[in-house]
């Protein structure tokens, strides 16, 4: 199958959202093909729930183009057909038990499940054991997951989530983790947006971040972090002082002065492009220094996401 022919869940071209004087969206591609997991990221206020509140047709755009599920989107709908999920919570009723949440959702969109089906779904997030009790006392984590499950009732093609892991224990993370990917392994496409990049990286293929309403990458997660930049690594010694003297003398290593910040003296933090680094640790095993642990102080995706979205911000 050629690229052209690969099909999309989401097309979207030059995307602008106002509100008011704010410009949420400022004309935003997006391209999410079939089984494809991907992630919005962005700082706070970036328009990450803007974009998923067009897509699950919660509101329309000012300007531009979006296909979804190859069908153009002229206006606010509810939500179109094969799309499912939710921004902000998810609805519910708090005097009705999780069980009984997901049969009226099902009733009210006329969805031919059974109770079976209502048991799987509740099964795959995880929340057989609380199915009967009431959502009122539902903690965070638990409305999140049965906001999933009742996307799933509906068999979407499309699922749209924000912020799916907030609230979730590690292993309602692991569970809910699974049930996407096993939805993507079948063709579903999934658009989610989250703050934490350990999840879009045990998540998602693409990510699109987003800083003030542009973007600012697009594209798989591996060619984010390739990116070659300087990063801060803590290098930990069991002679700091000599490791802190060969630092000053190689080139390409900058010590990174964080004496208010750190407490151990045993670690140095440097910055340096990794040809300079391995220089180092080379130097410092030479002079019979051991090195006893070397880390970047942030991940590289993380700096990578950083580098993006303050230099968007302070371009205001
Ligand atoms: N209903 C609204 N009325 C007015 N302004 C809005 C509305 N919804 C969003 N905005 C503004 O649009 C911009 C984008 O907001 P949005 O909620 O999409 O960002 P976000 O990336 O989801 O942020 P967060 O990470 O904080 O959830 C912000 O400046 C926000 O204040």
């Amino acid at each position: 199958m050629g690229l052209m022919d690969t099909p999309r869940a989401v097309r979207a071209r030059g995307i602008t959202k106002y509100f008011g004087d704010v410009v949420a969206l400022d004309g935003v591609d997006l391209d999410v093909t079939q089984g494809q997991i991907h992630g919005l990221v962005g700082p706070n206020g970036a328009g990450k729930t803007t974009l998923l509140g067009l897509l699950l047709g919660l509101a329309a755009a000012d300007g531009g183009r979006l296909e979804i599920l190859g069908t153009p989107v002229e206006r606010a709908l509810a939500a179109p057909d094969g799309v499912a999920g939710f921004v902000d919570a998810p609805g519910l009723y708090p005097s009705l038990t999780a069980r009984q949440n997901l049969a009226a959702l099902a009733a009210l969109r006329g969805l031919a499940t059974g109770a079976a089906g209502i048991d799987d779904v509740l099964g795959e997030v995880g929340l057989t054991e609380v199915a009967d009790d009431r959502t009122r006392g539902f903690s965070l984590g638990m409305r999140q997951r049965l906001g999933l499950a009742a996307a799933l009732l509906t068999r979407p093609r499309l699922l749209v989530l924000d912020e799916p892991s907030n609230g979730l224990d590690p292993s309602g993370k692991r569970q809910v983790h699974g049930v996407l990917h096993r939805l993507a392994a079948d063709g579903t496409a999934v658009v989610l947006s989250s703050h934490r990049m350990d999840d879009l990286e045990a998540l998602c293929s693409e990510v699109t971040i987003l800083a003030t309403g542009r973007v600012v990458f697009s594209g798989p997660l591996g060619k984010l972090a390739a990116e070659n930049r300087e990063l801060d690594y803590r290098l930990r010694t069991c002679d700091p002082r000599t490791a802190r003297r060969i630092a000053g003398d190689t080139t390409g290593i900058r010590i990174v002065d964080d004496s208010g910040v750190r407490q151990d003296p045993d670690v140095l933090v440097v910055r340096a492009l990794v040809p300079a680094l391995d220089e180092l640790v080379a130097q410092v095993v030479r002079s019979g220094v051991a090195v006893r642990e070397l880390a970047p102080v942030v991940s590289p995706l993380e700096a990578a996401f950083l580098a993006l979205t303050e230099h968007q911000e302070t371009g205001r």
